[in-house]
């Protein structure tokens, strides 16, 4: 449902790829802060989320995650900046006036109420838009989140999962702008998780809403986003689409929160800008491995990797999957240390003169090895002029 007033099928845009750049911006934090009797939850948070994006907040506990989805739900007030919601400054608005549907990580349904009655409850009173009764868009929206016919059921007779998609239902059903969702899935099993947010995503897909989502869980924050913006210590570290994150990674906390990673740091020895090479050699404690630099060198044509002479301090990172054991060149020796199996891989862990290393590999592994990567699979996070 939309502003409009348009009934569920009328709007269902059902896309197949996420709003592009030129979207226009639904939500806009501009310079937000947060503060606590002095203690900062959030600061210097500059955010702009596309009219039918799907965003996801992700970090560590205590990141500002929540305390930044409450100040766009308007249930807290910034202590500094501005949130605006199409260009229009609602920072002084409470929620109600926000036209924003929120799902909490604890069911929060009506025990006793219907799972019908939730529902309903969820359009506040107002005559369902679209001209249909209030049954038939308790139907529609049991429907959408697939709980066809369960609006007399008891929420207790439900699964954890259904319970969080009724809650779903009762957040969309006055047709917000805006969703919002903190952890809703934070109370369930593994199992249960997967399936709920390939269904999260289905319907935020069919409704084009636009969607604000809150979850500590990278792996999570990867698979449901259009975007993501990985926070730490109360500000977004790097926004982006989840491969590039994940392939290319501003900062070493990003490298290292999202996914498993080898983060090295050497100093540049044969650097491209004095050779015009395109491929860096990095000196790390006597071993030089090579690495790619330079625009498209990770494939991307990305022209704002730094630039670095020699003598600067590189960081670059290689992810577990592109270190390739009994490698010949670039390649360093390293000895076993212990190895988790993961079903279809395995997660080895390495010791390198006393630096940790992680390698993915299908084949058990003992002893000491050669384990080296591609320079096009390294990307380089940090150029610091020493
Ligand atoms: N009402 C409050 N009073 C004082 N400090 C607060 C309050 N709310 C949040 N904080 C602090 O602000 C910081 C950010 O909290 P927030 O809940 O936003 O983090 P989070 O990333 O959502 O964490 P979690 O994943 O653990 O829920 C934390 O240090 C927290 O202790």
């Amino acid at each position: 449902m939309d502003s409009n007033g348009d009934d569920l099928s009328t709007t269902a845009r059902n896309r197949a790829h996420a709003p592009g750049p030129d979207a226009p911006v639904a939500v806009e934090l501009a310079g937000v802060a947060k503060r606590y009797d002095g203690a900062v939850a959030v600061e210097d948070v500059n955010l702009e989320i596309r009219e039918g994006e799907f965003f996801t907040l992700v970090g560590p506990s205590g990141c500002g995650k929540t305390t930044t989805l409450r100040l766009i739900a308007g249930f807290e007030t910034a202590t500094e900046g501005t949130v605006r919601f199409g260009g229009r400054d609602v920072s002084g608005l409470p929620p109600e006036d926000r036209d924003v549907g929120v799902v909490f990580q604890n069911y929060a349904l009506f025990p006793h109420m219907t799972v019908g009655e939730n529902v309903a409850y969820g359009l506040n009173f107002a005559d369902p838009p679209g001209g249909v009764t209030r049954e038939e868009r308790v139907a529609e929206l049991l429907e959408l989140v697939d709980l066809p016919g369960t609006a007399d059921r008891d929420p207790d007779s439900l699964s954890g999962g259904q319970r969080q998609r009724v809650a779903m239902a009762r957040a969309i059903a006055p047709g917000p702008d805006l969703l919002l969702l903190d952890e809703p899935m934070s109370a369930l099993d593994a199992q249960l998780r997967e399936r709920l947010r390939v269904q999260i995503r289905t319907i935020q897909r069919e409704l084009g809403i636009t969607t604000v989502y809150v979850t500590h869980d990278q792996e999570e924050a990867l698979a449901i986003s259009d975007r993501v913006a990985v926070m730490r210590g109360g500000t977004p570290d790097q926004v982006a689409p989840p491969r590039t994150v994940y392939r290319e990674p501003d900062s070493r906390f990003v490298a290292e929160f999202v996914g498993d990673n080898n983060v090295f740091s050497g100093t540049a020895v044969d650097a491209a800008g004095s050779t015009g090479n395109d491929v860096l050699a990095v000196d790390i404690d006597g071993e030089t491995l090579r690495v790619a630099t330079g625009p498209g060198a990770d494939g991307t044509g990305r022209g704002d990797e730094p630039n670095p002479d020699s003598g600067d301090r590189v960081t670059f990172c290689v992810r577990p999957e592109h270190l390739e054991i009994d490698r010949s060149s670039n390649a360093v020796r390293a000895t076993v240390e212990s190895a988790e199996f993961l079903g279809e891989t395995t997660r080895v862990h390495l010791d390198w003169d006393g630096t940790p290393l992680v390698v993915r590999t299908r084949d058990p592994l003992t002893g000491t090895v050669a384990v080296g990567f591609h320079p096009d699979d390294a990307h380089v996070i940090d150029v610091e002029r020493l």
